[in-house]
Parts: C-alpha cells; structure tokens; sequence
C-alpha cells in the first residue's frame, strides 16, 4: 500500500464506510423521503451545532451496468461536469494513486445560502465479496472531507462543507438460459449512497432539507442514468 500521511484514514474510512452501506436501511431509524422506480432515498433529521447534517442513504438497482463501472465513473474527475449540475469548479490538488486523488470542489451558491467548497480525498476500490463466494466482487467509491496545503484558504469568500459519502455496488450476473455469451441485459447493479455534509456554516434548517429534498434525488438519477448512457453499447468492465 502506497506509503502516503493519508493512507490509513483512506483504509479506515473507506472500511468503515462499506460496512456502514450494507447496513442497508434497517432498524426504522431511515425515513424514506424520495421514491423514484427503482430509486429510494432515506434520510435521519439530525443537527450539530444547531446546523442540519441530516445523514441520507440511498439504494437503487441499475440494470446494465457493473458496479465496477458505476464507481469508475463516480471516481473520474474527468466526466465529473458531465453529470454533477451543482458544481462550478473543480481542480485536482494531488494524485496519491491512480484509485486514489484528492480534489477540491467549488460548489455553485445556492439561495440563500453563500457559497461553498470541498476539499476532500478520493478513493476507489474493488472489495471481494467475503460472504458469497460466486457473487461478483463488490466496488465501492469513498470521498472524505481532508486538510491540504495547497487548497486556498478563503478569506472569508466561501464556506467549507465537511463531507463523507460513499458510492457502493454489488453487480449480479443472470447468465441466459441458452448458454449464450453474458451480454448487459442480464447485468444488474445494486447501489447504496450514503452521505453526510456539513454545510460548515449557518443555513436555515428549513431551506437547507428543501435543498436535499430536491437536489439528493436529481443528482442519483441523473448520475446512474449517464453511467447507462455511457456504458451502452461498450464492453463490459466487470
Ligand atoms: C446550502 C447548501 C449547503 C451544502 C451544499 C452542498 C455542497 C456539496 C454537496 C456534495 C458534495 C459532493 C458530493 S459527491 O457525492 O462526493 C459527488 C462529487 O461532487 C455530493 C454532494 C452537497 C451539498 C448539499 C446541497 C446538497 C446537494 C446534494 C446533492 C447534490 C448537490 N447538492
């Protein structure tokens, strides 16, 4: 493992962060707040300092894809503007490894809050399934909230969430009865998302849960759609 300051919170978090996803959604503490075919998000209403840092989870299934291809997508600063609508820049501060970076984001304002950032390391990993042998392995993306010398302090412009967010996939394969080749029609992907932000500063509790009610939502569909998009019609990356 590369000898980096950073690597074992990277290992901690992203372990911690598995573990936590494929808690699932039990335990009637997760309260579904958006359904969208195969889509469901789940959020706890919890506050720090006064501030909503309402942890969400969502799960969802994705035919067609891998989940290998799913966090690949998540994890490539590359495509990143092609289906994140809220972000306005975006620079790459450090490549620690080519599965892991670490990036910061300038968010785009939303009303009426002042604009924000995020500075955070970036990882992604392939997991093998420790408890279904002839299961696919599974892949999960981890994006955690770091300090970097070369981030601008911001004098005051911009605020700074703090964030934790995980993308993992289990992919099944239903080979054809046939025998055939295993095409994209008999892949399906199921995803779990978690995420806690810290908007890092005072939004009013209610306009901050509108902002999740709308944008948590748009941003899973609008992600796992362009990973389909993409994906069609190319070789499959198990
Ligand atoms: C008044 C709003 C204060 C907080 C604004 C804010 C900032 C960053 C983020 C965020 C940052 C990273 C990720 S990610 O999953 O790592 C993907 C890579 O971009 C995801 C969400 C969220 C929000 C909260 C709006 C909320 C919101 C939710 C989904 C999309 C946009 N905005």
């Amino acid at each position: 493992a590369p000898a980096h300051p950073l690597w074992p919170e990277i290992e901690r978090v992203t372990l911690e962060q598995l573990q936590y996803a494929r808690l699932g959604v039990e335990g009637g503490v997760w309260q579904l707040f958006a359904e969208d075919g195969e889509m469901k998000m789940y959020k706890r209403e919890e506050e720090v300092d006064g501030l909503a840092v309402d942890p969400l989870k969502a799960v969802h299934t994705v035919k067609g894809v891998t989940g290998r291809e799913m966090t690949h997508y998540f994890f490539s600063p590359d495509v990143r503007f092609e289906w994140e609508t809220t972000l306005e820049q975006m620079k790459v501060l450090e490549t620690i490894a080519d599965d892991t970076l670490v990036i910061l984001q300038i968010h785009k304002r939303v009303w009426p809050a002042s604009q924000r950032d995020a500075l955070f390391w970036s990882h992604v990993r392939r997991v093998p399934n420790d408890t279904d042998r002839d299961a696919q392995d599974i892949w999960i993306a981890c994006n955690h909230s770091t300090e970097h010398h070369e981030a601008p302090s911001n004098e005051g412009k911009m605020v700074r969430v703090a964030l934790t967010v995980c993308l993992v996939c289990q992919t099944s394969i239903e080979p054809p009865a046939d025998g055939g080749p295993v095409t994209r029609d008999h892949l399906t992907c199921k995803i779990t998302y978690c995420s806690v932000v810290n908007p890092g500063g005072w939004v009013p509790t209610s306009a901050l849960r509108a902002v999740y009610k709308r944008e948590y939502p748009k941003f899973l569909k609008r992600f796992t759609q362009y990973v389909k998009d993409r994906c069609d019609k190319q070789p499959i990356l198990f």
